[in-house]
């Protein structure tokens, strides 16, 4: 790779604040574009460099986006600076700890169709999720080609936040890259996430020129291991990069009551003005937001998602809190049998 410049690659003083003068002199900054079981590749001016990782950073805790510091003589990752988002999801049946999907994202395209595939209550999961993460949620509205009324399904998807960016597209026309290169600038970094079905690939490949998702990517996908084989960070000849990882098509909430509040601001902000601070806006006196049901300035059907979302957060977070808990105290056990049989 040439002629790419660490601003090109999404470098920004975020970033360089975080270096100290030693490291700024020492140490190259590189962003990750593979993240294997054991090792890890990434990008700098210079090109690719294949790492390997300093003893306590394992591959789980570095993604697919982030930026790092190498010592690239020794081909070693020294340390993952901070990131400037985080997008990660609770596992299947919140066993265990949220797993880490993809760092420094500018912009998630929610992807659904104009079709039976539109979910208002599915939307507002990934809304709370790219909110909670501080990532910009765009939602595109495939097969516009393929409805009489695109502009329905445009009004309802607008309706489910403030300012939201809402595009209804024909992911095969000729306009795609056009229509989303707002996002794809120079240095931003765009991933797509929805269903299956609804377009995803088709959009990628718009935007990459054709490049995009190898086979072996979505095989490791279906057998739901974390690694991929293929390359997951994808430069777009509009200057942006794409990230495609696996673990990118089924986001689950968990821990993220903040991207809760901020996908269902109307009901948040009144929530604050209830009587009573555990109010749960059904029959409680003095309920500001049952209030403004009934004056009809907020949907009643938001009001059941946004509680049924929080039920479902509430529960993930639970439980993952108690996958955690039972680790610290497994760890204990196993660091306290190994103490043992070095007496005995
Ligand atoms: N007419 C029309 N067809 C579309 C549009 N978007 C996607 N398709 C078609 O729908 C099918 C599925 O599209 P994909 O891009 O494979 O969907 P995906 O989201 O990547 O699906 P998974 O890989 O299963 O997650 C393909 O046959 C596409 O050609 C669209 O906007 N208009
Ligand atoms: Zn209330």
């Amino acid at each position: 790779m040439t002629d790419i410049t660490r601003v090109d690659l999404g470098w920004s003083p975020f970033f360089m604040s975080q270096l100290d003068i030693a490291e700024l002199e020492a140490l190259t900054p590189i962003r990750i574009s593979t993240v294997h079981r054991d090792r890890v590749t990434g990008l700098s001016e210079n090109g690719t460099l294949e790492l390997t990782l300093d003893p306590g950073i394992t591959t789980a805790a570095v993604a697919v986006g982030d930026w790092v510091l190498a010592a690239p003589a020794q081909h070693r990752l020294v340390r993952v600076l901070d990131r400037k988002t985080e997008l990660s999801r609770g596992t299947e049946y919140h066993t265990g700890e949220k797993q880490l999907i993809a760092a420094n994202l500018d912009t998630l395209f929610i992807t659904t169709s104009c079709n039976n595939d539109f979910n208002p209550a599915r939307l507002e999961r990934y809304l709370a999720l790219a909110h909670d993460a501080m990532i910009t949620p765009v939602i595109l509205l495939t097969k516009a080609d393929a409805t009489d009324d695109p502009d329905r399904f445009v009004d309802q998807a607008r309706a489910l936040g403030r300012d939201l960016a809402v595009l209804a597209i024909n992911a095969k026309g000729l306009d795609v890259t056009e229509r989303l290169s707002p996002w794809c600038d120079t240095g931003q970094t765009v991933a797509l996430t929805g269903s299956s079905g609804v377009g995803k690939t088709t959009i990628a490949n718009a935007l990459t020129g054709g490049s995009a998702l190898t086979r072996d990517i979505r095989e490791d996908d279906a057998r739901g291991r974390h690694t991929t084989t293929g390359r997951s960070l994808h430069h777009l000849p509009t200057g942006g990069w794409l990230i495609d990882t696996p673990g990118m098509r089924g986001l689950g909430v968990a821990d993220v009551a903040y991207g809760i509040d901020t996908t269902f601001p109307e009901i948040s902000e009144l929530a604050a003005k209830c009587k009573f601070r555990d109010c749960d806006h059904e029959s409680e006196p003095g309920c500001a937001v049952q209030a403004a049901i009934q004056s009809g300035s907020v949907d009643p059907e938001r009001l059941k998602r946004f509680k049924k979302l929080k039920r479902e957060n509430e529960h993930a977070t639970e439980t993952i809190a108690q996958a955690r808990d039972r680790n610290r105290k497994l760890g204990k056990m196993y660091r306290a049998a190994t103490r043992k049989k070095g007496r005995d």
